[in-house]
């Protein structure tokens, strides 16, 4: 069930009008469905229910602590990749025995910090990495748990920028090096060894991927079990897609029966990373058309949102619906949807059949994860503001940012 929806031409998020919410908090504007973050962080938890499981919401796909919040009021637990993020989920009211720490380049502060805070696991992603969080627990009197993140080497399928789970990729331990690593934290006495995590790439559209990475890993966990060490978790990584234009994803429940039909009769409990899954649809992101312009045989559509606060376009040509707050209805005409920022990249969608005038708002589709998170101050432009919307309420949960911010911290020279 979609929360955006138009009822007669007006565009809706839950029960509240985007073109009103656009014209009292002005834009360019974040809005986010509360009813959609639960359902769809359900569809995971249900999925699993009779199975030992946590959900570990990415939060880098949405980190605004009032989303983080509604998440953890349900019981979640979260996937950080810093301390900025432990830190946010801890601010949130998020429970740190829940929290996986991912990431290629933990520092030791951020070790220090999450030993500190007591976390759930450290997915460490090479040989180096566990011998420095040794000498740090070490220092510290702690034991670390750990989860060692293995490239399984399979293709995702997805854009090459966020492909994670091939060789060449910077992720995670080389297969043919997992079991020497293993045995080398088993020695270790400050690490305790919990799990195995991969996670092979983002937006992916088929199971298939998933199920050789699988296929792989469980091999992995067998010939760990010869060597003598215990795996009492497989975490499976974020990763499952959404609909953006006509993909078709799998459902997190036909996922994860696939899964735990392939888990066989193993007792290990499942960890699931999602970001996307439940963050992309559970938002939108507003603009109001500011100019429309004709150059020679192109149209654009100059609106106040630019790629400063939505990057995907730009970065990836990915493409996300633009449907206006209020449907004119008529003929439509092709647009560049456009921003400010200036740069030939920015853009927020090109051949757009649209029918709008200037002062239009329109309302940019499955923004809600990598959107706000991935903003920038690029050309000195303040950050939007966030809303949740809640049935017929909708909350500021990030003020748009103030001129004053953007130079905070910066100092003249004497
Ligand atoms: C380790 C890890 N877990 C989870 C995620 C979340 O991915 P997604 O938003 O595709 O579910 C990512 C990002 O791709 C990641 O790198
Ligand atoms: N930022 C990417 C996803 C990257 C996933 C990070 N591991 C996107 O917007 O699609």
């Amino acid at each position: 069930m979609d929360h955006f929806i138009y009822q007669a031409e007006e565009l809706y998020a839950e029960q509240c009008q985007v073109a009103e919410l656009a014209k009292q908090h002005g834009t360019p504007l974040y809005i986010y469905s509360r009813a959609t973050l639960e359902r769809h962080w359900y569809a995971f938890d249900n999925a699993v229910a009779n199975h030992p499981h946590l959900i570990c919401y990415a939060v880098k796909a949405n980190s605004n602590i009032a989303v983080l919040n509604v998440l953890a009021r349900l019981g979640s637990g979260f996937d950080i990749v810093s301390g900025g993020e432990l830190a946010r989920v801890i601010e949130a009211g998020g429970d740190p025995a829940k929290v996986v720490f991912s990431g290629v380049g933990k520092t030791v502060a951020e070790m220090e910090l999450a030993l500190e805070i007591g976390i759930y696991c450290f997915n460490v992603e090479s040989a180096a990495e566990l011998e420095q969080l040794s000498v740090v627990a070490q220092r510290m009197n702690k034991v670390a748990p750990v989860s060692l993140r293995i490239n399984p080497d399979v293709d995702a399928g997805t854009h090459p920028y966020i492909s994670t789970g091939l060789k060449e990729n910077k992720f995670g331990i080389a297969m043919e090096e997992a079991e020497a690593i293993f045995l080398r934290a088993k020695e270790l006495p400050c690490i305790e060894i919990k799990g195995v995590d991969c996670h092979i790439g983002s937006q992916l559209t088929e199971i298939k991927p998933f199920l050789d990475a699988m296929d792989r890993m469980l091999a992995l966990i067998d010939r760990l079990a010869e060597l003598g060490i215990e795996i009492k978790h497989f975490d499976v990584g974020g990763g499952l897609g959404v609909t953006y234009d006509d993909e078709l994803p799998p459902q997190p429940d036909v996922y994860a029966a696939a899964l735990l039909e392939r888990l066989g009769g193993r007792d290990l409990k499942l960890i699931f990373e999602p970001g996307r899954a439940i963050a992309a649809n559970a938002g939108i992101f507003v603009t109001q058309v500011l100019y429309l312009k004709e150059n020679s045989d192109k149209r654009f559509a100059l609106v106040d949102g630019a790629m400063n606060d939505l990057i995907r376009p730009s970065l990836y040509s990915a493409w996300q619906k633009i449907i206006p707050a209020i449907d004119r209805g008529g003929e439509t005409l092709n647009y560049d949807v456009v921003g400010p920022v200036c740069e030939t990249g920015d853009f927020l969608g090109k051949d757009r059949q649209l029918n709008i005038a200037a002062g239009d708002y329109l309302a940019i589709r499955s923004s809600g994860a990598y959107g706000f998170t991935m903003a920038s101050n690029y050309n000195s432009r303040p950050r939007a503001a966030e809303l949740m919307v809640d049935g017929d309420n909708a909350y500021v949960i990030r003020e748009r940012e103030k001129l004053a911010q953007l130079w905070q911290g910066e100092q003249l020279l004497p």
